[in-house]
């Protein structure tokens, strides 16, 4: 394995995947991605040789920080047994995190592990909107802390100047590497974190807002043993390795998987919430009432009933609420509650229905696709077309079902019924 990733979710692990094996031209046109596997947590076994990058999956983004150092800690004790050259902390393309971590202390805790400083960190995934400016990030035309993201049930963010935010969660200062730089090339970008190590800057916010940027900053980076960022930090690393003959660039089939299906929502993001209110026009949806939930009134024996009731349908069951219902149920039975009982909820469904033979399942949000992919015990996920910008499908040898498990923001508002045909090969039929 060359290249390692620790994701702190488990749909941005499956949006870094995705970047990785869809590879992007450099500007040398070296095209082509990586053989890519996503792990659901620290494997306890060695990974197929055939794998080029390796994806572990933690859910470790919004834990007490000392489990998430910890967790990070041992993935990256694993991927260094795996061999990798290259380690990539993932976090969200909206710095999902608190004033108490968990990226800077995370990102710390590798860089020390490591033996390394002036660490670039990069949210920005342009693509979907997401650019670094002078160390503050944007969601399309907005400051992070007007886009959505302040009204975020786990990680409102309420600053949009990443640097300072990132300042918070860490020991040592944190250095910028500015827009003027990154245009300046590679080169200037390289003396520029040689310069921030030297300060004893740890971790370094680079700015980015084009992909040709995330080129340049993956090119800087060709060599270094830690970068951290969104999925766009990705975008140049698959051709760092094929130019240099490491890699072959090559790329996979997917067949499509065929059988029943489920879609599964738990993400309140405004794009989740749009994409359920198209969905629930012309299929069978479940709106789950998190009182009932929480008063063990709604338990997934209800849900399975639905699905049962819907097969062929493309059935959805979704706990989604506006900003001013979560914040009310937040206040009623306390936040970890909540999010603790729908997890399981979620979980317990979807170990059901794969049990019961449900072989495409869609889900929505990052922390209700960790909870679901920990119950299903899929073993290594191999990693298909990309469904949208992000959002790749994700094949699970061992259990014979392919899922779709998307980002709370991410996907066209027909997501739902869109993924559930792409994971039956129907949506298009393309090379990896
Ligand atoms: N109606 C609700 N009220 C309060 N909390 C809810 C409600 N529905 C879901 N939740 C909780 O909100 C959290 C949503 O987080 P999740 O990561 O799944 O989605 P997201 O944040 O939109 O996605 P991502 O992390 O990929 O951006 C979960 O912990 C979920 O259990
Ligand atoms: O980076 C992103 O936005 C996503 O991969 C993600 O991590 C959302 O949970």
């Amino acid at each position: 394995m060359l290249l390692g990733v620790i994701a702190d979710d488990f749909t941005g692990a499956g949006d870094i995947a995705n970047t990785l094996a869809k590879g992007m031209p450099d500007v040398t046109g070296q095209a082509g991605g990586l053989v890519v596997a996503q792990y659901m947590g620290v494997p306890d076994r060695q990974a197929d040789p055939a794998i080029e990058a390796g994806v572990v999956s933690l859910k470790t983004r919004s834990i007490p920080v000392d489990q998430a150092v910890a967790q990070s800690l041992v993935a990256l004790k694993w991927l260094q047994a795996q061999g990798c050259r290259q380690i990539v902390f993932k976090y969200c393309s909206t710095f999902d995190s608190t004033p108490e971590g968990n990226i800077g202390p995370v990102a710390e805790a590798l860089a020390d592990a490591l033996g390394v400083a002036g660490v670039i960190a990069c949210p920005a995934f342009p693509t979907l909107g997401r650019s670094v400016h002078q160390g503050h990030l944007f969601v399309h035309d907005r400051p992070l802390n007007e886009s959505g993201m302040q009204n975020h049930p786990l990680t409102p963010m309420r600053d949009a100047d990443i640097r300072r935010w990132l300042g918070r969660q860490s020991k040592a200062p944190v250095g910028l590497v500015p827009a003027a730089v990154v245009r300046a090339g590679s080169e200037a970008v390289a003396t520029a974190l040689r310069a921030a190590a030297a300060k004893g800057e740890t971790l370094a916010i680079a700015d980015a807002s084009t992909d040709e940027d995330l080129v340049t900053l993956g090119r800087a980076a060709a060599w270094a043993p830690l970068i951290t960022g969104g999925s766009g930090i990705a975008i140049g690393l698959p051709a760092n390795f094929i130019r240099a003959g490491l890699a072959a660039g090559t790329a996979t089939r997917f067949e499509g998987v065929t059988g029943p299906e489920a879609i599964l929502a738990g993400s309140c993001s405004g794009a989740t919430r749009d994409q359920i209110e198209v969905h629930r026009r012309d299929h069978p949806a479940l709106a789950i009432s998190v009182d009932d939930v929480m008063n063990g009134i709604t338990t997934s024996h209800d849900l399975i009933g639905f699905f049962r009731q819907n097969v062929g349908k493309q059935p959805l069951a979704f706990s989604s609420g506006n900003p001013h219902e979560v914040a009310a149920t937040q206040t009623r039975y306390g936040r970890e509650a909540v999010a603790g009982r729908l997890d399981e909820l979620f979980a317990d469904t979807a170990r059901q229905l794969v049990d019961g033979g449900v072989r495409r399942l869609v889900v929505a949000g990052g922390e209700t696709s960790g909870a679901v992919a920990q119950a299903l015990d899929l073993g290594d996920l191999r990693i298909g077309p990309e469904i949208d910008s992000g959002v790749p499908i994700l094949i699970s040898q061992k259990r014979g079902i392919a899922l779709a498990l998307k980002s709370g923001n991410f996907g066209r508002t027909s997501f739902f019924a869109h993924a559930l045909d792409a994971l039956s090969g129907s949506a298009f039929d393309r090379r990896q």
